[in-house]
């Protein structure tokens, strides 16, 4: 479904001097992988990595496939593309905090469609009575929901996460396991960069960002 052939991907560091960060790294996700961990030590290169299957950096050499067609490179083009197939769980969440539980998930749409969308989406991370609550007043595993049912409101067919569970204890990592599995179910693949091993052992494959190449792993 996604391939990304031969990159190379250079970072500047603040000394000013440049570093091979990704070197002919390759990665391909079949339709039928429902869910793959993207392991590697801290600096190895998975936010950067996430952000380029985003499409949200294009500063690199190399090409990126979506079902067997390349992807031109340009600002347009990856917007569409993010647009119409990905969702993202940033980090930091990203939420805005002027607005509430259900605003977040809208993402600036409007409409009783994308209203019923978004308190779907809601259902389905289980904050449903959260509509109308502050962010200010959320904890950091509902923050996190929030964050995944905001990626979810366009039903894209892949989902990106970025350290999903980073922060969490252990019954709210199980609810965002819980959350994931359902999300699996129901046809949404999942690339999620983590260093918890429990989250990488609930992934259906894990590769490891080593040597500035993807490395299969157990
Ligand atoms: N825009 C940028 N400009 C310069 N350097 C960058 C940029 N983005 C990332 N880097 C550098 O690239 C390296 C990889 O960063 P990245 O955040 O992708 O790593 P990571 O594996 O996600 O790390 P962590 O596990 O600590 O979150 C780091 O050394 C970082 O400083």
């Amino acid at each position: 479904m996604i391939r990304l052939e031969d990159v190379d991907k250079v970072v500047v560091e603040p000394n000013g001097l440049r570093r091979d960060l990704f070197r002919s790294l390759n990665f391909s996700l079949s339709p039928a992988h429902s869910s793959v961990a993207i392991l590697g030590r801290s600096g190895s290169g998975k936010s950067t990595l996430l952000k380029i299957l985003a499409g949200l950096d294009t500063r690199y050499q190399g090409k990126y496939f979506f079902e067997g067609e390349p992807l031109l490179k340009n600002g347009a083009t990856m917007a569409r593309y993010r647009r119409e197939n990905i969702g993202i769980v940033t980090q930091s969440y990203h939420l805005l905090s002027d607005r509430n539980v259900v605003q977040n998930v809208l993402l600036g749409f409007s409409g009783k469609k994308s209203i019923a969308r978004a308190k779907e989406c809601l259902a389905l991370v289980q904050l449903e009575k959260f509509e109308k609550k502050s962010i200010t007043q959320l904890s950091g595993g509902e923050a996190q929901r929030v964050a995944i049912a905001r990626a979810l409101v366009k039903n894209p067919r892949v989902i990106l996460a970025d350290e999903p569970t980073g922060a969490l204890d252990e019954e709210t990592e199980n609810h965002i396991l819980s959350v994931f599995s359902r999300l699996e179910s129901e046809g949404h693949t999942l690339i999620v960069t983590t260093h918890n091993e429990r989250v990488a052992g609930w992934c259906q494959s894990r590769l490891m960002l080593s040597d500035k190449k993807l490395v299969p792993q157990e």
